[in-house]
């Protein structure tokens, strides 16, 4: 382990290692945790308590976790003078699994999202986030039940990189001035005004997703993969990203996918109908399907027809809009888990789909349902397989009895309005 310099590690406890790509967890599991700013203390506190009494009740005292803090955002800032410290960086690399509370991020100017440094830096390329309903939580749609998707959105590139030079700057002038005079851009319809972003979007980057995608289809019984991007706008990057997908499946999934790709050569060739029944004996023979959609059609079809939809994939604006438009269709943000993976590596931060509600900041008014559910994540990711069932259960009780926090309790008829600590106290009565 590397020397730290600004905080070190519980004194008991092991860390989690990985052995032949696979994770080897043991007993007393050292996780890092990062608390986050606004609602993230009274989230993280209540979180903290459900897994420890989850894993008590699991295991009777066997297994414990140590959990270590590690900072970022407002708290690192005001202790250590920097808002993502180098030890931070280190733990979370080299502890492997991880949980963070939400990070601010100022809009317009001010520092750079850390949450998304923390992606790049630990090389984190799938963000995925499982939404799914749970009975008895209000919902603005009729049948909330349909839903059932897992969003694998790309979490490394993209303008969502922050590539971009403010207006007026030296820099977005010589840009500019690139762009005109060498590049033959005429449609910069402003360009004395304009600041600029770059959307990068690479064959590796869409290939490593799209097999993560296909990998957890193919592991989790899941019928489909959706491709989803606006590629008929912006050809080479959205557009690619579609190709380069279809081509992965086709390349390393022969015998495992039918793609809508495969189902248009069939058309242009022998006819419609040999195309349908081609598809459907892929279905029948267990193979995964995977299509694609333009992201607007999509957000529009996810509305109207949701169970045309299960693994989804997508580039990471996309998956950005796409996680808080389904969050909200199962009941909102205040259930929405996480996680930032390299499949590869095994390194996973886990974290909510929510950000850090400010306004609610200290009022102990929050659902840390969230928080809680990418813990649920964590533990099946660890194998705790029986702490995630236990928690899950436990939630899904305590919603069924109507306790609940601010959120649910504003649409549900009849419930008891709970604070954020006290909506841990019912999930661990529940347990
Ligand atoms: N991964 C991360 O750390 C993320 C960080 N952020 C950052 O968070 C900050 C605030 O972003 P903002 O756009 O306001 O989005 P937020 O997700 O923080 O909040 C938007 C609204 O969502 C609802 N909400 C959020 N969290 C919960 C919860 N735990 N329980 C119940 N309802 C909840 C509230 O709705 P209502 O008003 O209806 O009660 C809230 O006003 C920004 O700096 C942003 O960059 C944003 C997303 C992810
Ligand atoms: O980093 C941020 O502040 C926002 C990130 C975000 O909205 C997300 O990843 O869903
Ligand atoms: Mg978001």
């Amino acid at each position: 382990m590397a020397q730290l310099q600004k905080f070190q590690p519980p004194t008991s406890g092991d860390p989690i290692t990985l052995q032949n790509g696979k994770l080897n967890v043991p007993d007393h599991p050292i996780i890092p945790f990062i608390e986050g700013d606004g609602t993230g203390p009274d989230i993280w506190r209540a979180s903290q308590r459900v897994f420890d009494a989850a894993v008590e009740k699991a295991y009777g005292g066997k297994r414990k976790i140590a959990w270590y803090e590690v900072y970022a955002g407002e708290k690192a800032f005001n202790q250590f003078g920097e808002w993502l410290p180098a030890d931070t960086l280190t733990a979370l690399s080299e502890y492997i699994v991880s949980i963070k509370g939400p990070l601010t991020t100022p809009v317009g100017g001010g520092i750079r999202s850390l949450n998304v440094a923390l992606r790049q830096e630990l090389d984190l390329y799938v963000c995925q986030r499982p939404v799914r309903y749970f009975n008895g939580v209000p919902s603005p749609v009729k049948r909330p039940e349909l839903i059932d998707m897992v969003i694998f959105r790309e979490n490394s590139e993209d303008i969502y990189a922050g590539i971009e030079w403010v207006e007026g700057s030296e820099e977005v002038k010589k840009l500019i001035h690139f762009l005109q005079n060498e590049m033959g851009v005429k449609k910069i319809r402003f360009p004395e005004t304009s600041g600029i972003g770059i959307k990068p979007v690479s064959k590796e980057g869409t290939e490593r997703l799209v097999r993560a995608a296909i990998e957890y289809a193919r592991n989790h019984g899941r019928k489909s993969v959706t491709l989803v991007h606006k590629g008929n706008i912006m050809k080479f990057t959205e557009g690619a990203f579609k190709n380069w997908g279809y081509e992965l499946a086709e390349r390393e999934y022969a015998d495992k996918t039918f793609t809508w790709s495969e189902y248009d050569r069939i058309k242009a060739d022998k006819g419609q109908a040999a195309a349908d029944a081609a598809q459907k004996a892929a279905e029948q023979a267990g193979k995964i399907i995977v299509k694609d959609v333009i992201a607007d059609a999509f957000l529009q079809q996810i509305l109207t027809r949701p169970a045309e939809y299960d693994v989804i994939a997508t580039l990471n604006l996309n998956g950005d809009y796409i996680s808080d438009a389904l969050a909200a269709q199962v009941g909102g943000i205040g259930i929405a888990p996480g996680a930032n993976i390299n499949y590869v590596t095994g390194a996973a931060v886990f974290e909510a789909t929510h950000g850090t509600a400010p306004k609610y900041a200290n009022l102990d008014k929050v659902n840390p349902g969230s928080v809680i559910l990418s813990g649920v994540m964590m533990f099946e990711f660890m194998g705790w397989q029986e702490v995630a069932d236990n928690i899950t259960a436990a939630i899904e009780k305590a919603i069924t009895q109507k306790k609940v926090t601010y959120d649910f309790a504003r649409l549900m008829e009849g419930a008891t309005e709970l604070k954020t600590s006290e909506f841990a106290d019912a999930i661990i009565e529940n347990l």
